[in-house]
């Protein structure tokens, strides 16, 4: 996300803007918690993991009057568009804002759960996956030493996403989502089984916080009861939500955040940006309201096909 805001403000300031920076997101809109951000505010912060401009979760900002209150603080201080890097949540808000309020906005997609509609890429996704893939390469050595069972707990809220590009990724034998077609306790056990069954002693199911079986713990209980596995349960948890972002995230931050401002400064708003075969997507800020993409169904077929 640094790398969006560094973009922001240098694009801006190169078209003869200024930017201010809203600390804390929705919540700093409310509290008018901002402050003008020079380009040398910016300094030494394409690398860093999280954001600098802080972020909170605000509940309040669900209802009307909040947001037009929040509407009324940025016409009173003369912020003429507003630049969100966020989730869906964050883009419902931007939506309704614009539409409620006319308050122009521009969403750049910042979320590890990659679900936002309309875009193959959010930032955070591609440095999460990475993250998540090198703590598994790690848990396998154990895995494959001790010939035990491994679950591993992956975040992405109501997402697949980023359950699914991992288990590929790293070979796992078997990938638990909300999205799937065939998520049963009976078709892992099967799938477990027929592995063991190959000769296979060791395995590594990925599944997603939010699976409809439950978390990586219950499933992990429910299988010790059941059939008596010496398993261990890892949840990756935040771990996957820091560091260092990877190139990729950081040359996306830094083109959304530039295009963003070029496009406010024509006079556009109610979009936001995206990647779509690696080309530079622009869609309407409503399409958010549409369902989230599911993880591409070939993708988790590959994870069994291939752990055989
Ligand atoms: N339907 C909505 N209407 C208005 N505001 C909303 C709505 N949904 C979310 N928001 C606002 O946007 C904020 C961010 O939303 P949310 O917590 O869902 O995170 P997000 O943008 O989806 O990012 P992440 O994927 O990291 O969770 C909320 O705290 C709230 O202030
Ligand atoms: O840090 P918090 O508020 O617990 O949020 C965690 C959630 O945020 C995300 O990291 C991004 O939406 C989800 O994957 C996860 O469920």
């Amino acid at each position: 996300m640094n790398a969006a805001i560094r973009a922001v403000v240098r694009q801006a300031d190169a078209l003869g803007h200024e930017t201010w920076g809203i600390r804390h997101g929705y919540q700093g809109l409310l509290d008018k918690d901002w402050a003008p951000m020079p380009t040398r505010a910016c300094a030494n912060i394409l690398q860093r993991g999280g954001t600098v401009l802080h972020t909170a979760r605000c509940p309040e900002f669900l209802l009307p009057n909040r947001r037009a209150e929040a509407a009324e603080n940025l016409r009173a201080e003369g912020i003429q568009g507003l630049v969100v890097i966020g989730g869906d949540g964050s883009f419902r808000a931007a939506e309704a804002l614009q539409r409620e309020h006319g308050v122009p906005c521009a969403g750049i997609p910042g979320t590890i759960d990659n679900d936002l509609p309309g875009t193959e890429r959010t930032l955070g996704f591609d440095t999460a996956l990475n993250t998540a893939v090198e703590a598994i390469d790690r848990i396998r050595d154990t895995a494959s030493s001790h010939g035990r069972l491994f679950l591993v707990e992956v975040m992405g809220r109501s997402s697949g996403m980023l359950a699914v590009h991992t288990a590929l990724a790293c070979g796992a034998e078997a990938v638990l989502y909300p999205e799937s077609p065939d998520d049963s306790y009976e078709t892992l056990v099967a799938r477990l089984y027929a592995n063991w069954l190959r000769g296979k002693r060791s395995s590594i199911v990925v599944v997603a916080e939010g699976d409809g079986l439950g978390s990586a713990v219950a499933v992990g209980d429910r299988l010790r009861r059941d059939h008596g596995l010496d398993l261990r349960v890892v949840v990756l948890g935040h771990i996957q939500r820091g560091g260092s972002p990877s190139a990729l995230d950081r040359i996306w931050g830094s083109r959304w955040g530039a295009e963003a401002v070029r496009r406010l400064d024509a006079g556009e708003s109610g979009f936001y940006l995206g990647e779509v075969a690696g080309a530079l997507a622009l869609l309407p800020l409503a399409q958010v309201l549409d369902p989230h993409p599911s993880p591409p169904g070939d993708l988790s077929e590959l994870v069994g096909i291939l752990s055989r």
